[in-house]
This record gives C-alpha cells, sequence and structure tokens, in this order.
C-alpha cells in the first residue's frame, strides 16, 4: 500500500503545477489548504456513512478517495509519505517495547485498592507518554 500511496505522492507534486482547468489536483492547490481540508473531511465522512450502511464496495471507493485528499493534504503541508512511514514504525517498536516489559517492572502503586488495582498498568501509560513526549 505504501508503494501506491508514494505513487500517487509523486503524481500530485507533479500535478500541482498544472493547469487547475484541467486538473483536480492543481485546482485544490489552488484553493489552498483550507478547502484541501474540507475535502479531506467530506471524504472521511463517506467513507463512515458508507461502512455503517455496510456497503463494502463504497467504502473502497470513497477509502481511496479519502487517502487522495490526504496525499494532496501532505504535499501542502510539506509532509512527506516517509514522514507517516517513520512515525508509525516509531509507534510500532514502543507498542512491542511496552508489550515485552515484564509484569514485575509495571509500577503499580502499593495501595491496591479495588478501583486502583483496576487502573491500567502504569507502563502503558507511561508508553503513551513517551509516545506523546518524542
Ligand atoms: N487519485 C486521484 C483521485 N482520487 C479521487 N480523485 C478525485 O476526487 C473526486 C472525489 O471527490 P468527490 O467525491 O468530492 O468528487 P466531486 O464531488 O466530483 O468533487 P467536488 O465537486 O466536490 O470538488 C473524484 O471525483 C476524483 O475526480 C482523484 N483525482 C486525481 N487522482 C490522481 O491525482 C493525480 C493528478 O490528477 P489530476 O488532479 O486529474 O491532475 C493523478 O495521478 C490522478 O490519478
Amino acid at each position: 500500500m505504501s508503494d501506491s500511496l508514494e505513487r500517487l505522492y509523486l503524481a500530485v507534486l507533479a500535478a500541482r503545477d498544472l493547469d487547475p482547468a484541467t486538473s483536480r489536483t492543481a485546482r485544490l492547490f489552488q484553493r489552498g489548504p483550507s478547502k484541501m481540508a474540507k475535502k479531506l473531511a467530506e471524504e472521511a465522512i463517506e467513507v463512515v456513512i458508507d461502512a455503517v450502511n455496510g456497503d463494502t464496495d463504497a467504502v473502497v471507493r470513497e477509502s481511496a478517495d479519502l487517502l487522495y485528499n490526504l496525499t494532496v493534504l501532505w504535499a501542502s503541508a510539506g509532509v512527506r509519505p516517509e514522514d507517516v512511514w517513520r512515525e508509525m514504525t516509531r509507534r510500532e517498536d514502543m507498542l512491542g517495547i511496552a508489550e515485552k516489559l515484564p509484569k514485575s517492572s509495571m509500577k503499580l502503586p502499593k495501595v491496591a485498592s479495588p478501583r486502583v488495582a483496576a487502573r491500567r498498568p502504569i507502563v502503558a501509560l507511561e508508553g503513551r507518554a513517551a509516545r506523546k513526549r518524542h
């Protein structure tokens, strides 16, 4: 999938400088980030509606539109696909580390009242905080 998105991203970059009268992408760039954001949000809503309605084929079509509008917004925001892949890999590694920590290393509070004991392990929260921090 990342190959398809990377090819689409390059095509979007190439279309940016085409004639807006004939290129939707060039028209989106001409209209700016707020229009791009509006189209992306519209596509996301269309995916949601089709999924709730159980229309799988429509979800596929609208997902392709969503990914197209996302790559246009990435290009406008100076985000490259590899930036996103790197972040996804970082999260995958972080999740992997958190899952591998022995239970004994989780610093659960000493007073394990039923309410506190039911709280999610601190290391998972720390893992999330660590993810957010860097
Ligand atoms: N991958 C896409 C792509 N996916 C979806 N779309 C457009 O996005 C539209 C989907 O959004 P909507 O459902 O809102 O369509 P719409 O209601 O007609 O659009 P609006 O009237 O709301 O603006 C489709 O009608 C397509 O025209 C795309 N337009 C272009 N590309 C690719 O982008 C590159 C540049 O193409 P041009 O923009 O045509 O130069 C090429 O590689 C194209 O294949």
